[in-house]
């Protein structure tokens, strides 16, 4: 099954539709834009898809929820397909659906109209990205292992050296790992080469996303839930925990864990032990903890954020990554390998930077550390062509002179005020900034937090607050 499914390009796609407009639309969309694949499929009935399954392999499943029907279906598809990203589609954009979806086993959710643009990268996301065996955290198939260092890092920085070596002295322990660093520094690597280089590296590697995820599905994420626990819970569905058993189970962001969830974590993490949300049943897991937070733990102790007792379980083999302005050496060859992985998604001929470019790109401190400069390199290949990429292809802040000339979709994100008459209440200046982030990311939450140098978690928590302010709004 899915055996190209790093490839964008390569992907074969399964199309769950039974409107037969929506399939037009979808068929004349999705043709070219995949142009290595065979002819999508499409299945107007979930029964036909699901019999198509058990025949065939897919590397990409899109379910338009109303053909599906309710969310048991979905997890129909989840256990089918396993190994297929699964993207679950819809008219009608609601936070509930969407976590539904999610709940039922969907990779993600994604509101129509789309275009194949769309498609591709969040495919592409979520096959790098999903809940998956280490096997998918081994090297990009289009890259050449070789541009990388270390596991999946590129950098031959001391600052990094250093990094790989505790990496290195470290992966045969079972005691907790816990990974500091700025974000987008890269904690998510980290914490797949700790588990690569394990005991465990045949065992599952299960990341939760303490941030992304609502407060009250946290629970149920990690410890799974009994068919009738609450409403939605409409079958039995094991927790990352039971699917990280024999493995390694990441909690990023532990930092945005909630402190009744903590008392939880640190009750599985003494006894070894969990118990589903609705359940009876005690199971032992055996699973190595690895946790990441951008944030400063002991500030978080201190102010009574992080509880003090599972710190310290926690805290055991601390690894700290350094920013990359402390790093610059990296910038360049990091540069080379985004420029060389995008340009291959792409189609553009992109190969190298020029000198100034190479020049500005070294001096400038990045912020938003490795993501940041991933971002920049992603959206020079998107918006320009050439073989080489020119001063005046990098977004105002790194070109120096302040005019962008509007070309980047950041660029866009610029308030302007044109004296008081403009000022609007903070919160509807936050909400529109936001929007606007996410339309220029095409509203992929990850990469408007990234450009926004925010978290992830701090855009689906403002759009739920907005939904409350507005009963009944679609997301
Ligand atoms: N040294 C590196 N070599 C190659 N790619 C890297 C490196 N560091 C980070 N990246 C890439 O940068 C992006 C951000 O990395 P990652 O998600 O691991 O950061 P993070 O520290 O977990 O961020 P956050 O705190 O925001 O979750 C990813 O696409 C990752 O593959």
């Amino acid at each position: 099954m899915g055996g190209n499914r790093d490839s964008v390009a390569n992907c074969r796609i399964l199309v769950v539709e039974s409107d037969p407009a929506e399939r037009r639309v979808l068929s004349a969309e999705l043709d070219g834009a995949f142009p290595a694949a065979s002819a999508p499929v499409f299945a107007g009935e979930a029964r036909d898809a699901l019999a198509r399954l058990r025949s065939d392999s897919f590397d990409l499943v899109l379910l338009d929820i109303a053909t599906v029907g309710e969310s048991e279906r979905i997890a129909d598809f989840a256990r089918q397909a396993p190994e297929a990203v699964l993207l679950a589609t819809s008219r009608t954009g609601t936070v509930t659906g969407a976590v539904e979806a999610l709940r039922a086993g969907a990779d993600d959710f994604i509101v129509k109209p789309f275009t194949a643009r769309r498609i591709k990268e969040r495919f592409a996301e979520c096959a790098a990205r999903r809940r998956r065996p280490i096997a998918a955290a081994a090297p990009r198939r289009a890259e050449n292992a070789s541009d990388r260092d270390f596991e999946n890092f590129v950098g031959t920085s001391p600052a990094m050296l250093g990094v790989y070596e505790q990496i290195r002295r470290i992966a045969n322990s079972r005691a907790p790992v816990f990974i500091t660093g700025e974000s987008g520094t890269g904690k998510e690597l980290c914490a797949e080469a700790v588990h690569a280089r394990s005991p465990r590296a045949d065992g599952p590697f299960i990341a939760i996303n303490c941030s992304a995820i609502p407060a009250d599905l946290m629970e149920s994420e990690i410890f799974g839930h009994q068919r009738g626990a609450f409403t939605g819970a409409i079958s039995d569905r094991p927790g990352a925990a039971e699917l990280a058993d024999g493995g390694t189970l990441f909690l990023d962001e532990i930092g945005e864990m909630d402190l009744g969830l903590q008392a939880k974590l640190l009750r599985f993490i003494q006894t070894g032990t969990v118990r589903r949300v609705g359940g009876s049943a005690i199971q032992a897991v055996d699973v190595r903890f690895v946790c990441a937070t951008n944030r400063d733990p002991m500030a978080e102790v201190a102010e009574g954020r992080f509880r003090e007792d599972l710190f310290y379980r926690l805290h055991v083999l601390p690894i700290a990554l350094p920013p990359l302005r402390h790093r610059p050496e990296d910038v360049l060859p990091l540069a080379g390998i985004f420029l060389r992985r995008f340009a291959a998604e792409e189609s553009k001929a992109f190969a190298a930077f020029d000198a100034a470019v190479e020049a500005r790109l070294a001096a400038y401190s990045w912020p938003g550390n490795v993501r940041q400069l991933e971002n920049v390199v992603r959206q020079i290949v998107v918006l320009f062509d050439g073989d080489v990429v020119t001063p005046e292809m990098l977004p105002p802040g790194i070109c120096g002179n302040g005019d962008g000339g509007g070309r980047s979709p950041i660029d866009a994100l610029r308030p302007r005020f044109h004296g008081h008459h403009a000022i609007v209440p903070f919160r509807e200046q936050e909400q529109q900034i936001i929007e606007q982030a996410l339309d220029a990311f095409d509203g992929n939450i990850s990469r408007a937090a990234a450009a926004l140098e925010i978290a992830p978690s701090t855009i689906y928590r403002k759009r739920q607050s907005w939904l409350g302010r507005h009963p009944g709004a679609g997301n």
